[in-house]
């Protein structure tokens, strides 16, 4: 797959490849799921041009004045979309761990558009929600929807090579995806100008919840870290040009555990050199529609062995984590 200690996958490749190649490709994406479920995606077509205008209008944003940015702000403490300002989130406490909050802000939009025949309460006011556009920089909106389609077309395409890799049919996943909620974040990890309090990261521990998760760290910046399986934080190398992409829990619920949802977060900084790295990031969390249901694949049980989990519905499941993640400040 590639020399790199961290592996890289070619969509491309495999999209162009015959059924066997198909298979054995994905039979070495179901040996990294099955080890950390972290890999990098390179040949994957994705336009330069929607990644840089995403870049630009999310660092303008970025840049603006805490009172501007805040006239964006989520609508209340457990809303999904917006600009979540710094001290409202701590992603150790979706694992129980009390942690000080993060330190980050970030912005956060969802689906493009509602389903024709949707009017299920929850969904409208959760996964539905309006996203609280910012007044500026011009031109953000149309930057983030075409970047958000961007990402939920690659996320399908990535939905198929799992399904390959978990010797399904091709378009296993395709009718649990086909009106997917995921949403897609602006990460902004500010300088740090006062030491971190005790056990405060930019990102605490944490899995992702939904079904794979589409990263966009900034070109050359650090910080990312697994638990790699010999138990040890290891750092996620930036890849140029490539997505990195990580499975959520919704996998590990669906294959019954074979494949993991791995623990990572983002460290700060280093001290010793001053601490003021500024990094941002882009990440797209992918979640299977609304009401699809995920329980166990009977391909991943073994004879006589039984589901671990019960099977759950994708946008209860979700809503329930993520407003696990909520500080008293949030809002
Ligand atoms: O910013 C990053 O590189 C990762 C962020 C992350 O893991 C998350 O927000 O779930
Ligand atoms: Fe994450």
């Amino acid at each position: 797959m590639s020399d790199h200690s961290f592996p890289i996958f070619d969509l491309g490749a495999f999209e162009a490849a015959d059924n066997n190649e198909k298979k054995r490709l994905g039979a070495e994406v179901d040996q990294i799921c099955r080890s950390t479920g972290f890999l990098a995606i390179a040949n994957h077509g994705v336009a330069e041009a929607a990644i840089a205008e995403v870049w630009k209008k999310t660092q303008a944003f970025f840049d603006l004045s805490p009172e501007v940015k805040q006239r964006a702000k989520t609508l209340y403490p457990g809303y999904p979309y917006g600009y979540l300002g710094p001290g409202t989130e701590a992603l150790a406490k979706s694992r129980n761990v009390d942690t000080p909050p993060d330190l980050k802000e970030s912005f956060n939009g969802g689906p493009l558009s509602v389903p024709a025949g949707m009017s299920d309460p929850e969904a409208l006011g959760f996964c539905y929600a309006a996203t609280i556009w910012p007044e500026g920089p011009d031109g953000f909106a149309e930057a983030w929807k075409a970047y958000y389609g961007a990402m939920e077309g690659l996320a399908a395409r990535i939905m198929r090579v799992f399904a390959t890799a978990l010797g399904l049919d091709e378009h296993f996943f395709d009718s649990y995806v086909d009106a997917p909620i995921s949403a897609l974040r602006a990460l902004n990890y500010p300088e740090q100008h006062v030491p971190p309090q005790p056990g405060q990261l930019r990102a605490g521990a944490h899995t992702d919840y939904g079904s794979l998760t589409i990263l966009l760290p900034q070109p050359g910046s650090k910080g990312l870290e697994i638990i790699a399986p010999d138990g040890n934080w290891t750092p996620v190398p930036p890849v140029d040009g490539a997505f990195v992409i990580n499975i959520g829990d919704l996998m590990a619920l669906w294959t019954n555990d074979r494949w993991v949802s791995t623990v990572h977060r983002v460290v700060n900084p280093p001290p010793e050199e001053g601490g003021m790295q500024r990094r941002q990031s882009l990440a797209f969390f992918h979640q299977p529609n609304w009401f699809a249901e995920i329980a166990c694949l009977p391909s991943c049980l073994r004879q006589g062995e039984e589901p671990k989990y019960a099977p759950v519905l994708s946008g209860p499941y979700l809503m329930g984590k993520f407003k696990s993640t909520v500080t008293a400040k949030a809002g």
